[in-house]
C-alpha cells in the first residue's frame, strides 16, 4: 500500500517528539519510568495487520482505548452499502497503517475541496489501532422490508439481545445496522479513525450511537496484565486468550458448519451491553461485602476459595456457616463456564465515564464487549443467569444494549464482508 505515514510530515524526531508518550511526559495520567517510556513508545508504535484469516480487534491484544460507534444505513441502495464497504475497507487499512483516511491525504489535496482526511491525527504514529467492523440485525431485515436481499442469509442468532431483568435501555444507546470498533493505545487516533469512516459514510449511514472507553477491562493475551474496573477489581483473568487456539475455535470463531457460516466463517458475534455502575454507592461497601459480590479478593484477584490469581475457583469448598466459601450468588459462581455447561466468552470491555449524572454521580461502568460463536448458548443464559441471581446487580443497570456479527477476516483484493455481498 503506497503512502507516506502521518510520522513522516514532521520527520523523526519531532514526530517522536509529538507523541506524549515518547516526549515520557505520561501516559494515561501517569508518570513514566525510562523503561515504562519505552514500552510506551512501543506499544505506541504497533502496527497491526488490517487483512488476514480473522478481523484484528478480536485476539489482538487489547489496546487501552476504545471509539466504538452503531450506524443506521439510511440507503435502500445494494450497491452503494457494498461501494461503503468497499471505500470503507481500503480507509481502514490506510489508517491502521499510521497513513491518512484517504491516498491524498489531510493537507496535500486541492484547496477547493475538502480533504480527504481530517488532520487530527498528523504526526501520531499508528497506535496499535485495529477496526473492526459488524453487521446488526437490520442489515438483513428492518420493519419487514429486506433492503439489500439479505434476509435469507440471516442466522437465526442475529437478531435483537432480549430484554433482560433490570434492562432500562436506552433506545439511543442500542442496536445499530452496522458497528465500527476502533480500538488503540492513543484515544485521538481511536476518535480519528470513527470520524474519518463517518464522513466517508455521510450520505449512506448516520451515527446511530456511539461510545468512548478507557482502561481496558480485559487482557486478551496472557502477555497482559490484568486490568482493573472501576470497581477495583482485577477484570480479565479468566478470559478467552489468544493463546487457547482450541478454545478460540470452539468459543469464539464461527465454523464453516455453524448456521451462516457460509460468510460468517472466521468470524464472531459482537454483544455491546452498555452498563452503569453506580460506584458511589459501591464505595460504601466494605471490603469483605465487595469480595463476596464478586467472588474474587480485591488485591490479588485470587478466588475466595485460595490461591492465586490464576487458580480455579473452588466453588465446593465450605466457608463459615456451612455456605461455600464463594457466594452463591457472587459474580464468579453466577457466571462460571461450570454453571453454563462449559460456554466461555472473549471479553474486551472498556470503562467509561461520561460526565455526571442529574444527582450529582459519576455517569460510569463499563462498556462491556465480548466476541462469542454463538450468543444463544454463550451469552443469553448467562446474562439471564447474571441478571437474576448476580449481588453485583444491586450496583449495575444495562443502559445499551446491541448485537453484531463481525464477518472474518479480509483477504487481499477483498473488501469487508465481501462474501455477504457474493
Ligand atoms: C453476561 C456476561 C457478563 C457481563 C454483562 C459482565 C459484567 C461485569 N463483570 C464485571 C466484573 C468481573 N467479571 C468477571 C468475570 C467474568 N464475567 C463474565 C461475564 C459477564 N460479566 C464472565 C464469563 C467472567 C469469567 C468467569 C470465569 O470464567 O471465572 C470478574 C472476575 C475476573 C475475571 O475472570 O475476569 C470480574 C471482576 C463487572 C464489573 C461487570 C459489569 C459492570
Ligand atoms: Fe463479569
Amino acid at each position: 500500500m503506497a503512502g507516506i505515514s502521518r510520522r513522516g510530515l514532521l520527520g523523526g524526531g519531532a514526530a517522536l517528539a509529538a507523541t506524549g508518550a515518547a516526549a515520557g511526559i505520561a501516559v494515561g495520567g501517569y508518570a513514566l519510568g525510562r523503561e515504562s517510556e519505552d514500552a510506551a513508545v512501543d506499544a505506541a508504535s504497533d502496527t497491526y495487520p488490517f487483512r488476514g484469516t480473522h478481523q484484528a480487534g478480536i485476539v489482538t491484544p487489547a489496546q487501552d482505548r476504545l471509539h466504538f460507534a452503531a450506524f443506521d444505513v439510511t440507503t435502500d441502495d445494494r450497491q452503494a452499502l457494498v461501494d461503503l464497504l468497499v471505500q470503507w475497507t481500503a480507509a481502514a487499512e490506510r489508517m491502521t497503517q499510521g497513513l491518512d483516511a484517504g491516498p491524498v491525504g489531510a493537507v496535500d489535496g486541492p484547496y477547493n475541496v475538502p480533504p480527504d482526511d481530517t488532520g487530527e491525527a498528523i504526526g501520531l504514529p499508528a497506535g496499535g489501532l485495529t477496526i473492526t467492523f459488524g453487521f446488526g440485525p437490520g442489515l438483513f431485515e428492518k420493519d419487514g422490508v429486506d433492503r439489500f436481499g439479505l434476509a435469507d442469509r440471516r442466522p437465526a442468532a442475529l437478531r435483537d439481545l432480549p430484554h433482560f431483568p433490570a434492562d432500562v435501555l436506552d433506545r439511543n444507546r442500542s442496536g445499530g445496522d452496522l458497528c465500527i470498533q476502533a480500538c488503540a493505545q492513543d484515544p485521538q487516533v481511536a476518535v480519528h479513525a470513527i470520524r474519518n469512516l463517518a464522513r466517508i459514510g455521510f450520505g449512506t449511514v448516520a451515527v446511530r450511537w456511539s461510545q468512548l472507553g478507557f482502561g481496558r477491562t480485559s487482557s486478551t493475551s496472557t502477555s497482559q496484565e490484568t486490568p482493573r474496573n472501576l470497581f477495583g477489581f482485577k477484570d480479565g483473568t479468566a478470559n478467552v486468550k489468544a493463546e487457547e487456539t482450541a478454545e478460540l475455535e470452539e468459543q469464539v470463531w464461527v465454523q464453516p458448519e455453524d448456521d451462516g457460516g457460509d460468510w460468517l466463517a472466521g468470524g464472531s458475534y459482537l454483544v455491546a451491553r452498555r452498563t452503569n455502575m453506580t460506584i458511589e454507592v459501591w464505595d460504601r461497601q466494605p471490603l469483605a461485602d465487595q469480595e463476596g459480590f464478586i467472588g474474587r479478593t480485591k488485591g490479588t484477584g485470587a478466588p475466595l476459595s485460595g490461591g492465586d490469581e490464576f487458580t480455579e475457583p473452588d466453588f465446593s469448598m465450605p466457608g463459615s456457616n456451612d455456605q461455600p466459601v464463594i457466594p452463591v450468588d457472587s459474580h464468579v459462581a453466577v457466571v462460571h463456564p461450570s454453571a453454563h455447561g462449559g460456554a466461555r466468552m472473549l471479553r474486551r470491555g472498556y470503562n467509561f465515564v461520561d460526565g455526571t449524572d442529574d444527582l450529582g454521580g459519576l455517569n460510569a461502568g463499563l462498556f462491556f464487549i465480548a466476541f462469542v460463536r454463538d450468543p444463544d448458548t454463550q451469552f443469553i443464559p448467562v446474562q439471564q443467569a447474571m441478571s437474576r441471581n448476580d449481588t453485583l446487580m444491586e450496583y449495575l443497570k444495562f443502559t445499551g444494549s446491541a448485537l453484531f456479527a463481525v464477518p472474518g477476516g479480509v483477504g487481499e483484493g477483498e473488501h469487508v464482508g465481501q462474501a455477504l455481498f457474493a
